[in-house]
């Protein structure tokens, strides 16, 4: 199989600060991982090293062979790094379809295809981005990054915020892009519960370093593993 993905020892933070301490990880092509942790542990510093906007101090990042480490933020994407970062960063000013078209590039996803994922986005494509609810945003944000056709989708916490229904939704749609069309993608979620199933591999953050790495569906069996390094949601009591 093709990895999509691989870091080696990757060192990263923020100024001379390292968050990461050494993460070495490999993502096949056509999966999803579960980017999983309690708060601070570094999962959104280690989705923004793959994007390009944290200070790398040593290791390497490779996509599909190709050794992005040194490439600027604007180059990975053009690389094949789409990503939706935790602030959504959607154009207020901008029609949903404005923020689509703004920075797509050729590829099997275009408007049609993302409306037909997200008929939200297609009822909403001429509203403004300041004119959206919290879930239609994430859908854009989403869609957005799609648009930039790329080969590995980063999701960070998409579901934050949003009501259950929602969350619902969403999460089928992402389903529907990652395992129904094959896009390779890393998703960081609060909600094991909720993540684990649609996903094929889970790593577990503590302190910047890997302290899980394994089937999804192992960790999901495993509640003591989920309670020991998760805030794991009690089930609703009536
Ligand atoms: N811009 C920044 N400058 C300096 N330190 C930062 C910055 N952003 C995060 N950190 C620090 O990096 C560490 C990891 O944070 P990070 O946001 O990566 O964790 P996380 O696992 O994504 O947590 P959360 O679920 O709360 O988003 C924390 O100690 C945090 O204080």
């Amino acid at each position: 199989m093709t990895a999509v993905l691989v870091t080696d020892t990757l060192v990263a933070g923020y100024g001379e600060a390292s968050v990461l301490a050494g993460i070495s990880l490999t993502l096949d092509e056509g999966k999803t991982l579960a980017l999983l942790g309690r708060n601070g542990t570094g999962k959104t510093t280690f989705v923004n090293t793959l994007a390009g906007v944290t200070t790398h101090h040593s290791g390497s990042i490779h996509l599909l062979g190709k050794d992005v480490t040194k490439l600027r933020a604007d180059r990975r994407a053009a690389a094949g790094i789409g990503w939706v970062p935790q602030e959504r960063n959607i154009f207020k000013s901008l029609t949903v379809e404005e923020n689509m078209t703004a920075i797509a590039r050729p590829g099997m996803w275009n408007l049609e295809r993302i409306y037909q994922m997200f008929p939200r986005l297609k009822e909403r494509r001429k509203n403004l981005g300041n004119q959206l609810s919290g879930g239609e945003q994430q859908m854009l944000a989403v869609g957005r990054a799609l648009m930039v056709n790329p080969k590995l989708l980063l999701l960070d916490e998409p579901t934050e915020g949003l009501a259950p229904i929602i969350v619902d939704e969403l999460l089928a749609a992402i389903q529907r892009i990652t395992q129904g069309e094959g896009m390779s993608a890393i998703i960081i979620e609060q909600k094991a519960k909720k993540v684990l199933p649609l996903s094929d591999d889970a790593v577990i953050l503590d302190r910047g370093a890997i302290v899980y790495q394994g089937k999804s569906a192992d960790l999901l069996a495993d509640e003591s593993l989920l309670g020991q390094h998760l805030a794991v949601e009690k089930a609703a009591r009536h």
